[in-house]
C-alpha cells in the first residue's frame, strides 16, 4: 500500500480476520504507521516477505475505492515520470479531508429541505386545500415563490411558525420534507452566462472531427484568439454528455482568471457543472469531489488538479489554453496537468483537446508528429478581424523625449513610458467611452542590463542567455556556465554611456497614467491587488460593467478575457520577458504578447494594438505583429536543437538548496559528481550534462539555490536515471539541504 511519506517505497500490511479480501486497488484504509494512524492507499495483493510480522489492516474506510482505476494509473505514471514518491502522488491526488487520519474530514453539510410535491396550480383549489389552515398557505406561497423549494429553518422563520406546520403538510403529501447535502459552492452564485450562439461551419467542423477521434486521440485546437474555441468545447462536451452518455474534465489555467470561461460552462450545462478552484474550502472540495464521485455532476471544470476529478465513463478532457506554464506544479509531485491529462485520457478511452491561439512547442511538435492532429480556426468568429498591430521603438521614442526635457531636471526614470502613439490612443479611447488595456509583466526579481541608446543587453559569450546584474558584488553573471564580467560603464555596441537597469512596475505606471489621464477610471490587475479570493473577478467584472477605462496589469489580464468594448491593447514594455535567463523566454514573450494582443477587437467596434519594445527585431516580437505562429514556431524551433532544448530532448533540474551559502554550493558540485560518476559508470551516452551552477534567482526565501542540467533524447532513461538521483542521491543532513528533480521544467529560474 502507499503512505503519504516521502518515501519512494510501499508498505505492505496483513488482512485480518473480518475483513474481507480482496481489497480493490486504490481503496482508502486505516493503518498504523510509526505509531500513529495514517491513511493508506491499497495498491492490490502482494507475497509477503518470509519471517517478518505484518502489522494489521485498522480499517477499510471506502466502500467503492476513492482513486478508481484509471486515476490510480495516472497517479502511478505521476509517480515514475516525475521521480515522486507514489504515496505523496496519491495523497495530492484527493481532497485533505480523506487523507487526514487525524483530523475526522469535516462533516459535509446537511439542511432539512422542504419541497413542493402536490402542485395546485388554481385559486380555488388552494382555497379549498387551506380553508382551514392558514399558515400552511403561508409556507406554500412562500415555497412557491422560491422555487418550488427551500430550507425548512429559513421557511419557518419567513412565515413565523412552528415545525409542526411543516410536518402536517408533509402528511398531506403537499409537500416532501427530507435532508439534502448542503453544496458549499461560491461559484454558484455567479449567473452563467446567456446559452451561447450557434456553431460556425469552422467550429463544427472541428467538432465533428473530435467526436469522430479514437479513444485516447489528442486533438490540438489551434484557433486564432476570439475565434470561439469556448463554444467548440462545449458542442463536445453535449455531445460526449448527451449522446453518449459519458463525463468529462475541463481544464483552465486558472479559475479566478477565466471565470468569464467558466460561467459559459455553466450557462450551457448548469448544475451538471463541478467548478473546483483553489478557493474553496476543504469542506466545500470535499462537496464537490463527492457530487462528481456520485455522478451528480458530470463536468468537472478547474485548474491543475481538477485532472483527478473522480468521473468515471470520462469521455473527453480539454486542456484550455493549453501553452500555459500554470500547468505544471510547481512542488512534489512536479506533474505537468496536460502530459497527465493525455494519460488519463488513454486509460479511461477519452479523447484530449488541447486548446490554443498559441499553443506550446511540445504541443506543436506533437501535432508535427503526427501524435495529435491539428484542427484550425482560422479566422475570428462572427466575422470580427484580428487587430492591426502598430510596433514603437522605444530606442527612438526615448532619444527624441531626451532632446525634449529640461537638461537641469534630474533623471526622470519614467521617461519614455508611453509613448506618443500609445497617449494618443488612450486618450482617444476614453473620449470615446471605450475600453483599453495595458500590459506590463514586471515581476519583482533581479533586473538586466540594456542599452537605452541602441538596445543591446549584455549576453554571456558562453551561452545565448543575457546576463544577470547582481549587486554583491556588482557584477553581470551567467547562471548556466557561471561566466562573470564587471558591469560596463558604456555600451559594448555603441560606446554610448547608457547602459541602464531595467525595471519598471506596474505600481510605477499607474501613478504616470493618473497623472496624465486624471479623469479615467484605472483598475490595476497584479500580485498586489489580488490578494482576496475573489478580487480577479471582481476586477474582471467591473471591466465587464463598463466600469473601468483602463485596466492594467501583468500577464493575468491576457488570459482569455472577451470583452467587446475594449478597443485598445497597449504592450508597455514587451521586453520584460525577453531577456530572462532561460530558453523558453522567446516562446512566453510571444505568446504572452500574442494573447494580450488578441484582447482587442473582439467587438463589432474593432480594435488596435501598440506594443513599445526596444527589440523590435526579435523574432518573440515580430511574428507576433503578424499573429503568425506558424513562422514563430519554425523560428524558434530551429533555436532549439543547438544547443538542444525541449522538444527535441527531454530534461530535468536538479535542484539543490539549503539555508548555508557554502553548503548549498558544496553539495550541488557533490551531487553533479555523484551523477557524474553514475553516467560514466553505466556509459550512458546519451546522457548530457550542464552545470552545476547557481540559479538564476539563487536565493528564495532564505534557501539558497544551485542547480544542474541533464538532457536526453531518450525519456526512458531520463526516467530511469532521476529516478535514481531523486531516490539515492546523497545529500547531508545539515542546513536544511535538499535535492529535488524537476523533470520538464517550465522555468529555470
Ligand atoms: N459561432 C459564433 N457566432 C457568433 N459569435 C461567436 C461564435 N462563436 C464564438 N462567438 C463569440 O466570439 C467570442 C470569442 O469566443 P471565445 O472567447 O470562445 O474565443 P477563444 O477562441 O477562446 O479566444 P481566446 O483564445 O482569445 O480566448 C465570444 O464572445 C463568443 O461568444
Ligand atoms: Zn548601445
Ligand atoms: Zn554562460
Amino acid at each position: 500500500m502507499a503512505l503519504a511519506a516521502p518515501l519512494f517505497r510501499t508498505f505492505t500490511y496483513r488482512v485480518p480476520d473480518g475483513i474481507a479480501v480482496p481489497i480493490a486497488p486504490g481503496t482508502r484504509v486505516l493503518v498504523s504507521f510509526r505509531n500513529r494512524p495514517e491513511i493508506g492507499i491499497c495498491l492490490g495483493a502482494t507475497v509477503p516477505p518470509d519471517g517478518i510480522t505484518l502489522k494489521p489492516i485498522q480499517a477499510v474506510v471506502d466502500d467503492v475505492p476513492s482513486l478508481p482505476a484509471s486515476l490510480l494509473h495516472t497517479g502511478k505514471w505521476i509517480a515514475d515520470w516525475y521521480a515522486a514518491p507514489l504515496g505523496l502522488t496519491l495523497r495530492s491526488m484527493l481532497p485533505t479531508a480523506l487523507t487526514s487520519a487525524k483530523a475526522p474530514a469535516p462533516a459535509s453539510r446537511t439542511q432539512r429541505m422542504v419541497r413542493i410535491v402536490m402542485d395546485l396550480p388554481s385559486l380555488l383549489q388552494r382555497e379549498q386545500t387551506f380553508a382551514r389552515a392558514k399558515q400552511q398557505r403561508v409556507v406554500y406561497d412562500l415555497l412557491e415563490a422560491q422555487g418550488g423549494a427551500a430550507p425548512l429553518e429559513s421557511l419557518r422563520i419567513q412565515a413565523n411558525c412552528s415545525a409542526g406546520v411543516f410536518t402536517a403538510m408533509a402528511k398531506r403529501g403537499l409537500v416532501d420534507i427530507r435532508d439534502e447535502v448542503q453544496q458549499r459552492d461560491p461559484f454558484a452564485d455567479r449567473a452563467g452566462t446567456l446559452p451561447p450562439p450557434n456553431p460556425s461551419e469552422a467550429q463544427r467542423e472541428a467538432v465533428r472531427a473530435i467526436l469522430a477521434g479514437d479513444p485516447g486521440q489528442v486533438f490540438l485546437l489551434h484557433g486564432v484568439t476570439g475565434s470561439g474555441k469556448t463554444l467548440v468545447y462545449i458542442e463536445v462536451l453535449r455531445a460526449v454528455l448527451q449522446q453518449r452518455d459519458k463525463t468529462a474534465i475541463v481544464l483552465v489555467p486558472e479559475i479566478a482568471l477565466t471565470s468569464q470561461t467558466v460561467d459559459r460552462f455553466r450557462g450551457a450545462f448548469g448544475d451538471d457543472v463541478a467548478v473546483l478552484h483553489s478557493g474553496l474550502s476543504d469542506g466545500e472540495r470535499l462537496d464537490a469531489w463527492q457530487s462528481l464521485r456520485r455522478g451528480e455532476r458530470r463536468i468537472a471544470v478547474g485548474a491543475r488538479s481538477a485532472l483527478f476529478a473522480p468521473l468515471e465513463r470520462v469521455g473527453v478532457v480539454i486542456v484550455d489554453e493549453e501553452h500555459e506554464s500554470s500547468y505544471k506544479q510547481s512542488e512534489t509531485p512536479r506533474y505537468h496537468a496536460r502530459e497527465a491529462a493525455i494519460v488519463r485520457a488513454r486509460a479511461e478511452g477519452a479523447v484530449v483537446v488541447l486548446g490554443s491561439a498559441t499553443p506550446s512547442l511540445e504541443t506543436w511538435e506533437r501535432a508535427d508528429r503526427g501524435q495529435a492532429i491539428r484542427l484550425t480556426l482560422p479566422d475570428r468568429a462572427a466575422g470580427a478581424q484580428l487587430p492591426p498591430v502598430t510596433v514603437v521603438d522605444m530606442r527612438v521614442e526615448l532619444k527624441q523625449a531626451v532632446k525634449e526635457r529640461n537638461p537641469n531636471a534630474p533623471f526622470d526614470e519614467t521617461l519614455g513610458v508611453f509613448s506618443k502613439s500609445l497617449l494618443v490612443a488612450l486618450e482617444q479611447r476614453l473620449v470615446r467611452g471605450e475600453q483599453s488595456l495595458l500590459l506590463l509583466n514586471r515581476r519583482g526579481y533581479s533586473s538586466f542590463m540594456q542599452c537605452n541608446a541602441c538596445g543591446d543587453v549584455p549576453v554571456c559569450p558562453h551561452c545565448s542567455i543575457s546576463l544577470t546584474y547582481h549587486r554583491v558584488p556588482e557584477m553581470l553573471v551567467c547562471h548556466y556556465c557561471q561566466h562573470q564580467q564587471p558591469v560596463p560603464a558604456v555600451c559594448a555596441q555603441c560606446s554610448a554611456d547608457t547602459m541602464r537597469r531595467r525595471g519598471l512596475g506596474t505600481q510605477q505606471v499607474e501613478r504616470v497614467l493618473s497623472e496624465r489621464f486624471p479623469e479615467a477610471r484605472i483598475a490595476r490587475m497584479d500580485v498586489d491587488t489580488t490578494s482576496g479570493k475573489w478580487a480577479h473577478t471582481q476586477i474582471l467584472d467591473r471591466v465587464g460593467r463598463g466600469e473601468v477605462d483602463i485596466l492594467l496589469g501583468t500577464q493575468m489580464i491576457a488570459k482569455g478575457l472577451d470583452f467587446p468594448n475594449v478597443t485598445l491593447v497597449g504592450v508597455v514594455d514587451a521586453d520584460t520577458g525577453l531577456n530572462l535567463p532561460d530558453f523558453r523566454a522567446a516562446e512566453r514573450t510571444f505568446q504572452l504578447v500574442s494573447q494580450v494582443a488578441g484582447r482587442a477587437g473582439r467587438g463589432p467596434k474593432g480594435g488596435d494594438v501598440i506594443i513599445q519594445t526596444r527589440m523590435p527585431n526579435s523574432h518573440a516580437i515580430r511574428h507576433a505583429i503578424t499573429h503568425d505562429v506558424t513562422g514563430f514556431v519554425r523560428e524558434e524551433l530551429g533555436a532549439r536543437r543547438m544547443p538542444a532544448y525541449p522538444p527535441f530532448v527531454s530534461i530535468a533540474n536538479v535542484l539543490v538548496s539549503g539555508l548555508d551559502q557554502a553548503a548549498t554550493a558544496a553539495t550541488a558540485v557533490a551531487a553533479a559528481s555523484w551523477v557524474q560518476r553514475l553516467v560514466e559508470r553505466q556509459g550512458l551516452r546519451d546522457l548530457v550534462f550542464v552545470g552545476p551552477a547557481p540559479c538564476p534567482i539563487d536565493r528564495i526565501k532564505d534557501r539558497w539555490r544551485w542547480h544542474f542540467l541533464l538532457k536526453s533524447s531518450q525519456p526512458k532513461l531520463m526516467t530511469r536515471v532521476a529516478r535514481y538521483i531523486a531516490e539515492r542521491c546523497p545529500v547531508p543532513k545539515m542546513h536544511e539541504l535538499r535535492l529535488t528533480v524537476d523533470r520538464d521544467p517550465v522555468s529555470l529560474l
